[in-house]
């Protein structure tokens, strides 16, 4: 169990992180999310040990993680960091990089480590190329290997496929993040990407200015977000007030809708004027301006006309599951 307490940590006597205590169980996959700027990184920083923290501890286990102060290269053995720097060496080749960690008492299997990794981050045929001839995104897949050629315990990612692209980011999260479980490593991945979230983590723990404002099962956090913030880092969402939906409500609340959630109907429903709709692929994202000025965003399967009438239909099971939801000023 790795258990993260943080009564507050700063730079330059600013606060940045503050009153965080939470726990990550052995082999479970937790996701850090929120939105730029809210401290990911630097508590990331903080649980691997390249940043002090005066007022806070972190265990691994019965086992303290001790910070800068105490340990004269960053870390502790048990634990790896990939950092949105790499952190390689550019004048060797990619399976130096990747071997440089395995252990020489390892020879018979040294290769097939290396063989393995190769193939986990795709780069078989870039095996001898020197890292400094390698694109961006490829440099990020070696310093991927190279964390895991340290075979950790507790793997903390740092936006893991930023510069990666779409095409390769999708076919190595569903290698990688598998192979991880398979491990039992313990894994703890900041991510804007909801494609790193959903699917792969059990958990996700969300930052807001410095503090954790929620914490449960990704499923569960995803089907009912407890506020407009949470919900928009899973993409496009309308907080709609509850009177605009069922005009005979009396409550002053409002619900959060996703665009798929929205029922386009020709005769009954809230009326919106179409504002834009864009080509999303399989669909068109529509924004919609309702009689009180309210910003709704629908999905259609064809593209609507700018100023249009539509109208839009939630039904009572989204409309009771997210009820709880307190107005903001953000409507
Ligand atoms: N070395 C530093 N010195 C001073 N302030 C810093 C330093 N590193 C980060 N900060 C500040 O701390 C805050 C949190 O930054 P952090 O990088 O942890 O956010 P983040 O959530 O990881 O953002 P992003 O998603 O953009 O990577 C920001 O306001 C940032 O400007």
């Amino acid at each position: 169990m790795l258990k993260v307490h943080i009564g507050s940590f700063g730079y330059n006597n600013r606060d940045i992180l503050k009153n965080i205590s939470f726990e990550v169980a052995k082999g479970e996959h937790v996701a850090l999310m929120g939105e730029s700027g809210s401290g990911k990184s630097t508590l990331l920083k903080v649980i691997y040990g390249m940043l002090h923290v005066e007022d806070g501890s972190i265990f691994w286990g019965d086992q303290q993680a001790l910070g800068p102060n105490f340990n004269l290269v960053p870390g502790e053995p048990y634990m790896k960091y990939l950092a949105q720097d790499f952190d390689l060496m550019p004048y060797i080749t990619v399976e130096e990089n990747i071997g440089q960690f395995l252990s020489v008492f390892e020879r018979e299997t040294h290769r097939q480590r290396i063989d393995a990794l190769l193939a986990l981050i795709e780069m078989e045929a870039f095996a001898k190329t020197k890292v400094q001839q390698l694109s961006g995104g490829q440099q990020q897949r070696v310093a991927l290997a190279r964390v895991l050629a340290q075979e950790p315990e507790i793997l903390l990612l740092d936006e893991p496929f930023g510069h990666i692209d779409n095409f390769k980011r999708n076919s190595l999260r569903r290698k990688l993040f598998p192979y991880l479980k398979e491990k039992g490593i313990t894994v703890l991945t900041a991510s804007h990407d909801l494609d790193d979230v959903l699917p792969y983590a059990e958990r996700t723990i969300v930052l807001e200015k410095g503090e954790v404002i929620a914490n449960q099962k990704t499923r569960k956090l995803y089907k009912t977000p407890p506020n407009h913030y949470v919900a928009s880092l899973f993409g496009e969402v309308s907080e709609v007030p509850i009177q605009l939906l069922k005009s005979y409500a009396k409550i002053e609340r409002s619900v959060l809708v996703y665009p798929h959630e929205f029922k386009v109907s020709n005769t009954s429903g809230v009326r919106v004027e179409v504002k834009h709709s864009f080509f999303k692929g399989e669909h068109y994202l529509n924004e919609g301006r309702a009689e009180d000025g309210t910003l709704l965003y629908f999905n259609t399967p064809k593209k609507q006309t700018k100023g249009q009438s539509v109208f839009l239909n939630v039904s009572l099971k989204t409309i009771n599951k997210r009820l709880h939801v307190e107005q903001t000023a953000s409507t």
